[in-house]
């Protein structure tokens, strides 16, 4: 496993396993199977609705906490300072730990303008030795530009929709000036069209590996944090084993060619403000 060492010094495996859409009856065996395979980093938030199931894979696992990298995020209807702080203890509660390693902010919801209060309830949250590292989700650069000036303490990650179809590269450009390790969801574009790209299959062909693998390798490559999601035990092996290969600068700058093909899958964060 690659660790990336974050602006609070807290170090987080660049390999995580995604939990979104896995119900929470069958995130127990998602899990379990994800930790027997090597993985160290679960990502999962509130509004998964499947932090029990995962909490218990982690405790049921025989790998000690401290050895787990557990994300979970605040939802947006929860924003808010005294409502954070509330969510947090029921999102601890459902997990049936006393820490996370990871809380983020879900969505910056600009109409309803809760995200630097919520910041500073998270600011609290990690004062208070209950989350290790704080950060936030599907920040742009106007938002994370306030949270910057308005936050006593800056972001230590910005997970952000991002895969060879949407590479993001301004936004990864702007998350690293300012010292915050960008994470990518949806990496492997939902297991959608990207999967069946040729230039995938060829670079796959090249060195034994999947188009999926290729993908990974890629946003490893990127100095992307990556949480690929399947519900697939073979799969869930198959995006672990990915350790064992280089692409070349070159092959690289290919795959992120492929931005132009594709777009952007998820909600703009700059109009998304869902609350429900
Ligand atoms: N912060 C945010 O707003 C968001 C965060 N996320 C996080 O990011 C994680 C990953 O993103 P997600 O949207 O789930 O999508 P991914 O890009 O990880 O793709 C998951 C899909 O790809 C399929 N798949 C997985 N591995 C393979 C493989 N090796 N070969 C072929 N198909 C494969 C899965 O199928 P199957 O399961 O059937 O095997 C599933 O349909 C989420 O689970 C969540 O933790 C996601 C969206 C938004
Ligand atoms: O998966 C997540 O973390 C999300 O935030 C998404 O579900 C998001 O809310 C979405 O895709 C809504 O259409």
């Amino acid at each position: 496993m690659q660790y990336i060492t974050l602006n609070d010094d807290v170090r987080i495996p660049q390999l995580g396993f995604g939990v979104w859409q896995i119900p929470d009856a069958q995130a127990y065996e998602a899990v379990s199977t994800a930790l027997e395979a090597g993985y160290r980093h679960v990502d999962t938030a509130a509004a998964y609705e499947n932090e029990a199931g995962v909490g218990r894979a982690i405790r049921e696992s025989g790998v000690p906490r401290e050895d787990v990298f557990l994300t979970t995020k605040l939802w947006n209807g929860d924003q808010g300072y005294d409502t954070t702080l509330r969510a947090f203890d029921l999102s601890l509660e459902r997990l049936g730990t006393d820490y996370v390693d990871l809380y983020l902010i879900h969505w910056p919801v600009p109409e309803q303008d809760l995200y630097i209060e919520s910041w500073r309830a998270l600011e609290k949250i990690a004062a208070d030795g209950r989350a290790r590292a704080i950060g936030v989700s599907n920040f742009t650069a106007e938002t994370l530009d306030r949270l910057l000036k308005e936050g006593t303490t800056p972001p230590a990650i910005n997970q952000i929709e991002l895969h060879p179809y949407f590479p993001q590269a301004a936004m990864r450009e702007y998350d690293r000036k300012h010292g915050i390790v960008t994470e990518a969801w949806s990496p492997l574009g939902q297991g959608g069209d990207l999967l069946g790209e040729p230039l995938l299959t060829r670079l796959g062909g090249l060195y034994g590996k999947t188009p999926a693998q290729v993908v990974i390798r890629w946003h490893l490559q990127l100095g992307n944090v990556v949480i690929p999601k399947s519900a697939t035990p073979s799969r869930i092996r198959e995006n672990f084993d990915v350790f064992d290969f280089d692409l070349t600068p070159d092959e690289i700058d290919e795959i992120t060619a492929l931005g132009g093909a594709g777009g952007r899958i998820g909600p703009d964060p700059a109009v998304f403000n869902y609350t429900g």
